[in-house]
């Protein structure tokens, strides 16, 4: 008990001299568009010591500055910053300015106006980091802003807005970065760096195949993934990802011990190998969903586009099929347009190739 008490303490020791001899990027780093993982990720940035301005829509803004931004995470812990103690803008000409990073983490189809507003109003010495899902995020920021330091990253946990200022970590991993870029710290964030972001990409796009299918269900991660016909629709459109990654000579990167190659194949494992299997992956709490599940719910633009759409769009310049997945995105096309949140399909409800 003594023994395991020490241990924490020094854990708790260890990590804090990490962050406070670590101080990652000298000045301002912007988060630009704060939600759920810019709200996140940028609490956790300014309580490790960092200057962080979040430029955020109005209705953001007054959430926090009357509720102040509360962070929680499946392993437990809490912080807390209380309204104020964390500078927030609606202005993005205030926000940028004299920006040294900015941090982009909007959803993909807002990267081209954003990165229109670092062009007008960032230092051109500024660096920026995608931080989004999707594979070309960091390719439209390169376009718009020429010559000035542009790196993908990638966010592998998931963050849920639960109102009022609260953002909770719902699923385990690290945030990756491409090599090269400012280096970053935080407490409770494992932020690493990797040379190849292609495939890192790749490999979280395969992971991503399955936003579509949890707002559809309406189910929680948990639920969803616990349900093996679910499981096989996940895994035929992961196949049609993993062949065209393979025709395009791409690799896609693990962020765990099992080979993302691998996943199909567990995924269709019958429900009590899966389990087995799966405790060796990413570890998901019993709240946590996908943020396609979230833009559903808000009434909000989804990221099908630049995830089941990037697949289908690749894989037809190759001359690959993907009826999987192109019946997933028409069905999520079709609850945007209904605008009323989660269909709450059933495996079954979805036509075509699926049933
Ligand atoms: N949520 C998650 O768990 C995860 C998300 N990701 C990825 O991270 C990226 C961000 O996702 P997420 O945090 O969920 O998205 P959110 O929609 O929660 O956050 C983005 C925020 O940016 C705001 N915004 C857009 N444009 C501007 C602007 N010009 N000025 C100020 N604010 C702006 C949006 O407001 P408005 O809606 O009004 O436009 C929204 O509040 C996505 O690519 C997503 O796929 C990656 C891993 C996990
Ligand atoms: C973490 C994960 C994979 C959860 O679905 C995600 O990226 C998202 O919700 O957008």
């Amino acid at each position: 008990m003594v023994t395991a008490l020490s241990f924490r303490v020094a854990l708790a020791l260890s990590t804090a001299w990490r962050w406070r001899t670590n101080p990652g990027v000298q000045g301002k780093i912007v988060i630009a568009g704060a939600g759920s993982i810019g709200c996140f990720i940028g609490g956790l940035l300014s309580l490790g010591g960092a200057d962080v301005v979040l430029l955020a829509r109005p209705r953001i803004a007054d959430e926090l500055g009357r509720h102040g931004l509360t962070l929680t995470s499946l392993e437990g812990w809490t912080e807390e910053l209380a309204p104020g103690a964390l500078a927030v803008e609606t202005d993005p000409a205030t926000a940028l300015r004299e920006a040294s990073l900015v941090l982009v983490t909007v959803k993909s189809g807002a990267t081209a106006e954003m990165a229109t507003l670092i062009a007008a109003h960032a230092p051109a010495s500024a660096a920026v980091i995608s931080l989004q899902n999707g594979l070309a995020n960091a390719d439209v920021l390169r376009a718009a802003l020429p010559g000035r330091r542009v790196h993908a990253g990638m966010v592998s946990f998931n963050v849920l807005h639960r109102g009022e200022g609260r953002f909770h970590r719902g699923t385990s991993g690290p945030v990756i970065v491409e090599a090269g870029a400012p280096p970053l710290s935080a407490p409770h964030l494992d932020i690493l760096q990797h040379a190849e972001m292609r495939a890192v990409l790749a490999g979280k796009l395969v992971y991503n195949l399955n936003n579509a299918l949890n707002a559809l269900s309406g189910l929680t991660l948990r639920e969803q993934l616990a349900d093996r016909r679910w499981r096989r629709i996940l895994a035929a459109a992961q196949d049609e990802a993993l062949r065209l990654f393979r025709a395009e000579g791409i690799e896609p990167w693990s962020l765990g011990k099992v080979p993302v190659t691998r996943f199909p194949a567990i995924l269709r494992l019958p429900d009590f190998l899966f389990r087995l299997v799966s405790r060796r992956g990413v570890r998901i709490d019993a709240s946590a969903r996908s943020s396609m599940w979230e833009d559903l719910e808000r009434g909000r633009r989804t990221e099908i586009d630049e995830l089941q759409g990037a697949v289908i769009t690749r894989a037809a310049a190759l001359d690959l099929p993907t009826p999987v997945n192109r019946a997933i995105a028409d069905a999520v096309r079709a609850a945007e347009a209904a605008g009323a949140g989660s269909p709450k399909l059933l495996p079954g409800d979805l036509a075509g190739p699926l049933s």
